[in-house]
């Protein structure tokens, strides 16, 4: 199957039983991003983010983690360049994490884990009429993942951390407004590896050309805290679950080529 166990540590408990079988199945996310089989590549141009704040519609707690979600109706909000060769539309952003800063984040750099992972979504909006279409594409979506690491506290994040609680529980929403997830990028987003896998989260369709960040973002101790007073469980369930350890664990690469923007 394409979760072999011996990726997953033993303090690890992925939150989700992996299918058994999945369509395809040899391009699956994530993935360890071993830095020297990754591939220079010169014809890779930079990354061209032209996000709206004006797009942000609400955020909610959808049982897996949270998601900023924007009006993908219009081109408002689009990403293009880099290794894309059609223009992408913003719908949503996300974070997976870790119960402890030891770990949290799906990919990983050399085997080096981080405490969180930001995923920023987008679906090819040239190709197709609408996200749910795109999902079932091979080049159907783009997903930025930027890695975070604990220190100063980063101010962008704050106004997204301060509407957490309104979420706490699972299928909970209220209304976000201008957020542009661009203060989340890291100052330099010209460093990036690239390679084709899937979503991490069911259906797990292997649609997502993947533009992993080199550099990582800083968010501090407390913020993270936050992340972890979410709940798995809706308000009706008498078990309530913490939010944490919602990352997939690794899977073959299957001798996918991972390109690098930067030599
Ligand atoms: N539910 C039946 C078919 O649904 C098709 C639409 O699926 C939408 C739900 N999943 C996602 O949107 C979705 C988006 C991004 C990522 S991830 N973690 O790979 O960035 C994982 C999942
Ligand atoms: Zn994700």
């Amino acid at each position: 199957t394409a979760c072999s166990s011996k990726y997953v540590l033993s303090h690890m408990h992925p939150m989700w039983q992996e299918p058994l079988a999945i369509p395809g199945g040899d391009r699956q996310s994530p993935i360890d991003i071993v830095v020297r089989k990754s591939l220079f590549d010169p014809h890779l141009k930079p990354l061209v983010p032209a996000y709206d704040p004006q797009t942000c519609q609400q955020i909610w707690n959808n049982g897996y983690s949270f998601l900023v979600e924007y009006d993908d109706t219009t081109d408002k909000s689009t990403l293009k360049g880099g290794p894309l060769e059609d223009q992408f539309r913003l719908c949503q952003f996300h974070f997976h994490w870790g119960e402890s800063n030891a770990w949290g984040s799906e990919h990983t750099v050399d085997r080096k884990l981080f405490p969180a992972e930001l995923h920023i979504v987008h679906w090819n909006a040239e190709k197709y009429d609408l996200f749910e279409e795109a999902v079932m594409e091979e080049n159907g979506l783009a997903v930025i993942g930027v890695f975070l690491k604990i220190g100063k506290r980063h101010e962008g994040l704050q106004k997204l951390v301060d509407a957490l609680p309104a979420v706490r529980h699972k299928d909970s929403m209220v209304d976000f407004e201008r957020f542009n997830p661009a203060c989340l990028l890291p100052s330099n987003i010209n460093d990036y590896w690239t390679y084709h896998g899937s979503l991490t989260t069911p259906p797990l369709t292997e649609a997502v050309t993947w533009i992993v960040m080199k550099q990582h973002i800083e968010v501090s101790h407390d913020q993270l805290a936050v992340f972890r007073s979410l709940l798995f469980t809706s308000a009706e369930e008498e078990v309530q679950k913490g939010m944490v350890n919602n990352f997939r664990v690794q899977q073959p690469l299957r001798g996918r080529p991972i390109r690098s923007s930067f030599s």
